[in-house]
C-alpha cells in the first residue's frame, strides 16, 4: 500500500521534529495515549491506537502545515504561528484556530543591540539592518515604527515593497535561519530580534534587549476545517487534561467543621472543595485542587487556620 492510500482517514497531526518544543510535546502525547512507533528518520508515524499520523516538521513550518489545511492538529510556538500569519495573513479558509495554550517553551522575541553601543531605543534602528529568523514579524514592527515616525519611503533593502500603498521599509531585515545573534558579532548586522530565555545567548554575544515583540509558548492549533471534527475535540480534551494535571495537585487535610470556612477559603479548588464527615465527631475531611506553585504558601497557611494531616497528592491525569 502506498503512503498516500496508508494516510487516507487518518487524522495529520503535526508535532516538531527537533529542538526545544519537542521532548515536551512527545510527553504530551504519551501522556494523552496516542501511541506511535517511529520508524528511523522517517518524517510520518501511525499511531498504533488512534486513526492519528504524527507528521514531524520543524516548530517554524507547522503554522503553515495546518493553515493550509494539511494537517488537522499540530503543536508549535506562538511565535512561529504570529509569524506566519505576518506572512500569510489568514482568509475565511486559511490560517490557524489556537486551541490551547501548552504552557511550556515560553520565551520572548525581543529587539537586541550592543550592550556598550550607542542605540538604547528601537527607534534609533530605523534605517539599519536587523538579523533574524522573524522576518515577517520584524518587518511589521519596524513598519509601524517607521510609520510613527512619518518616515520616508527610501527603499533600501531591495525587497519588493508598497503593497498596498504601504511606505516601503526603511529598515533592511537580513533573513537568517539560525544563530542569529552570532550575525552582530560578525558585523552583519546593527542589532537583531531572536528569542530570549534565559539571556544567555544574548549576553554571551554582548547584546542586550531594548525591546519586546511578543512572549511565545507552546500552542495546540487544529486547521479551521480538519478532517475528522471528532477526534480533534477527543484529543483536544486528553490533551488539556494531561496539561491541567501538570498543573494542579490534589491537597487532602482533616479539619474542626467550625474551621472549614477558613480554610475553603485557601483551598477554593476548581469548582469547590469536596467536603466529607469523618468518623471523629465535628471533623471533616477535604479535598480541593491546587495550583502546584502555590503548594508551600497553601500548606504554610492551612497549618496556620488550623487543618491536620495535610497531603498533597501528585494528579496522573484530569478530564473535565
Ligand atoms: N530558548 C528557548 N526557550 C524556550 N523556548 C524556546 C527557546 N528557543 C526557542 N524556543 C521555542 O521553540 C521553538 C523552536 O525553536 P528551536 O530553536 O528549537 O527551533 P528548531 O526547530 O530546532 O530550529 P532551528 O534549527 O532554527 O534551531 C521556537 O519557535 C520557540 O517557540
Ligand atoms: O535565552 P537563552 O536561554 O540563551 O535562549 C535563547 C536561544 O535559544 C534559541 O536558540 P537555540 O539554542 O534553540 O538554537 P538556534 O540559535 O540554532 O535556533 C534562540 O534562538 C536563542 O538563540
Amino acid at each position: 500500500m502506498s503512503l498516500l492510500e496508508q494516510l487516507n482517514g487518518r487524522l495529520l497531526f503535526a508535532v516538531p521534529k527537533k529542538g526545544r518544543l519537542q521532548e515536551k510535546a512527545f510527553a504530551l502525547l504519551k501522556g494523552s495515549d496516542i501511541q506511535f512507533n517511529r520508524p528511523d528518520r522517517s518524517d510520518i508515524a501511525f499511531s498504533s491506537n488512534t486513526p492519528v499520523a504524527l507528521v514531524f516538521l520543524p516548530a517554524a513550518d507547522i503554522p503553515a502545515f495546518v493553515g493550509r489545511g494539511n494537517g488537522a492538529l499540530g503543536i508549535t510556538g506562538s511565535d512561529c504561528i504570529q509569524e506566519y500569519e505576518a506572512r500569510e495573513p489568514p482568509t475565511s479558509t486559511t490560517g490557524v484556530e489556537h486551541v490551547l495554550d501548552l504552557r511550556f517553551g515560553v520565551c520572548k522575541l525581543q529587539v537586541q543591540v550592543p550592550e556598550h553601543g550607542e542605540i538604547q531605543t528601537p527607534e534609533q534602528l530605523v534605517g539599519k539592518t536587523i538579523a533574524t529568523s522573524f522576518d515577517g514579524l520584524s518587518r511589521r514592527y519596524f513598519r509601524e515604527l517607521e510609520g510613527k515616525q512619518g518616515a520616508t519611503s527610501t527603499f533600501t533593502n531591495g525587497e519588493g515593497g508598497g503593497a498596498n500603498g504601504e511606505a516601503k521599509l526603511k529598515t533592511n531585515i537580513l533573513h537568517l535561519s539560525g544563530s542569529v545573534e552570532a550575525a552582530y558579532s560578525l558585523g552583519m548586522a546593527d542589532a537583531v530580534v531572536d528569542l530570549v530565555e534565559s539571556g544567555l545567548t544574548m549576553r554571551s554575544a554582548g547584546l542586550k534587549p531594548i525591546a519586546t515583540v511578543l512572549t511565545s509558548s507552546a500552542t495546540l492549533i487544529k486547521s479551521k476545517h480538519p478532517s475528522d471534527p471528532a477526534w480533534v475535540s477527543k484529543i483536544t480534551a486528553r490533551i488539556q487534561g494531561v496539561i491541567t494535571a501538570q498543573r494542579y495537585v490534589l491537597c487532602c487535610y482533616n479539619v474542626e467543621r467550625t474551621k472549614l470556612e477558613k480554610c475553603s477559603k485557601i483551598t477554593p479548588g476548581k469548582r469547590a472543595p469536596t467536603v466529607n464527615n469523618l468518623e471523629e465527631e465535628g471533623w471533616v475531611a477535604v479535598q480541593a485542587m491546587v495550583e502546584s506553585g502555590q503548594v508551600a504558601t497553601v500548606m504554610d497557611e492551612l497549618s496556620l487556620a488550623g487543618a491536620h494531616d495535610i497531603l498533597i497528592m501528585k494528579l496522573e491525569n484530569t478530564r473535565q
